[in-house]
């Protein structure tokens, strides 16, 4: 008997309403989308990277037409659609006597992506426009807290032209995910979420030497000199602490301030982290919505109260909010959090969140700094950030924090143009860039004897 869930959204209009059921896609299922992936996948990797192009340079104009949500970000259809008019990526080798080699790319086959629920949309995207690129086809599994947005990419995908079957989306959580890693048809797994769930599915992939992106959980440092722009990097650590409610997995949260501005700095994130507008996440001009889902607002509200019981002092926000609007009364509504005389043993300093909750550190040189940010028992190193008008400094600390992406005087800016992923237990792997057709592709190389064979026997 497959397993059926219920989605309910948390839009306002929709607090605690069930607007769609939804059922787990099981073992038959998904092998039936695996199937139609690697039957798509025959003539779509024979298709030159222009013909390819094409169509997802298409996806990418409905997506901008269509989708207001942070367009910079979803880029990728477009950086691969034009990405792909290149491939396959290869080099010519000369060799002695006239003999040459080439390397050539060539797709993988039937990939699968497993995203998480902060940006259903965006992680759909990121993993889908590399894979359809590269020549190859996707199985796609959205958390079951947010199960529609790739559906409406799906839709995208087959107005523009790509083929039916080629990008599958099948719904559903743990055994649903387990399944696809462990489809004999699967060749590779790219996968979003947290690292627990990360070494499963490495687990699970390994049996079948599958090649594997990880892109898992962050807890990561934003330094703060006294030398900085003091408004940009209160802004930055806004940005850092404060966008999609906090539910960003390379927030820098672990916010280290040099002592000679921490009052300074504290009074004025505090001042502006209190104007955030709280409310509708459908009205242009609201900051922070609601968290995805009741159980994930005790576990942040959670870390609040057991940072006071370890000795933090909570300077705003960290409690429980009920709109005004009565539609928005049910939510799962907090207020944004700032929490000093933090120490680096408390949990809210040592673990990730994912919520909208900032810990203060202050800290005196540089040295004592980069040692604390790298320092960290859970052994993140997704994502840095450092704020100096020093320029010397700024490159010295990025070359040394232990992150995959370092921002120097700002934070959180995603273009898909540069590569997204992890250090150390944040994963392996990269999203965005050029790089990452290495992810979704294979090296073959060719030997080409211009003369006889210089027989051994
Ligand atoms: N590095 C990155 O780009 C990002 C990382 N994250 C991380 O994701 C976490 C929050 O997302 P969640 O959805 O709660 O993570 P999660 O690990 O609970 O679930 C992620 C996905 O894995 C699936 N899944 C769960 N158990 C599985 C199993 N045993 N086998 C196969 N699939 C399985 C879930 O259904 C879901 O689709 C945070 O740790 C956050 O840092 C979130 C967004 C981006
Ligand atoms: C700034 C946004 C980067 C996306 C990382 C995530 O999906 O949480």
């Amino acid at each position: 008997m497959l397993q059926q869930f219920e989605m309910k959204l948390t839009f306002p209009f929709f607090i605690g309403r069930i607007i769609a059921t939804f059922t787990c896609s099981g073992e038959k299922e998904v092998d039936l989308a695996v199937q139609n992936a690697k039957a798509a996948f025959k003539l779509w990797s024979k298709k030159s990277g222009l013909e390819r192009c094409r169509i997802l340079l298409e996806a990418a104009k409905i997506i901008r037409v269509c989708i207001n949500i942070f367009p910079s970000r979803l880029g990728s259809t477009g950086l691969y659609s034009s990405l792909t008019s290149a491939f396959p990526l290869g080099e010519h080798v000369q060799l002695p006597g006239g003999s040459f080699g080439y390397t050539r790319r060539e797709p993988l086959g039937v990939c699968v992506g497993i995203g998480a629920w902060n940006y259903p949309f965006q992680i759909a995207c990121w993993k889908s426009a590399p894979a359809l690129a590269c020549g190859n086809a996707m199985v796609f599994k959205p958390s079951p807290f947010t199960p529609v947005s790739a559906l409406l990419l799906a839709e995208i995908y087959a107005e523009a032209g790509v083929p039916p079957g080629l990008f599958n989306v099948v719904q559903g959580g743990a055994a649903t995910g387990q399944f696809l890693c462990q489809h004999p048809d699967v060749a590779k797994v790219s996968f979003t979420g947290s690292v627990p769930t990360g070494v499963k599915i490495m687990e699970l992939s390994a049996k079948g030497i599958k090649p594997v992106t990880l892109e898992l959980g962050g807890k990561s440092p934003l330094i703060i000199f006294s030398d900085c722009n003091l408004e940009n990097a209160v802004r930055g650590a806004m940005m850092a602490n404060f966008l999609t409610q906090g539910q960003v997995c390379c927030n820098g949260t672990r916010v280290f301030v040099q002592r000679a501005i921490l009052d300074k700095f504290t009074e004025e994130v505090v001042e502006q982290t209190q104007k955030i507008k709280i409310g509708d996440p459908l009205l242009e001009d609201t900051r922070m919505g609601p968290l995805i889902n009741r159980p994930h607002l005790e576990r942040v509200l959670g870390f609040v109260k057991s940072a006071k019981q370890q000795g933090a002092r909570v300077l705003c926000g960290g409690d429980p909010y009920v709109p005004q609007d009565p539609k928005l009364k049910d939510g799962y509504y907090m207020r944004p959090c700032v929490l000093t005389d933090c120490r680096d043993d408390m949990s809210c300093v040592r673990e990730e969140i994912f919520g909208p909750v900032m810990s203060i550190l202050p800290f005196d040189t540089e040295a004592e700094v980069l040692e604390r940010a790298n320092d960290n028992d859970t052994s993140f190193g997704l994502a840095a950030g450092v704020f100096t008008r020093d320029i010397q400094r700024a490159h010295r600390v990025a070359a040394e924090l232990q992150a995959g992406s370092c921002f120097i005087n700002n934070y959180n800016v995603s273009p898909v143009e540069l590569p997204f992923g992890g250090y150390k237990k944040s994963g392996f792997g990269r999203e965005n860039g050029r790089v990452t057709i290495e992810y979704y592709s294979q090296l073959k190389t060719v030997y080409v004897e211009m003369g006889d064979v210089e027989t051994a026997f």
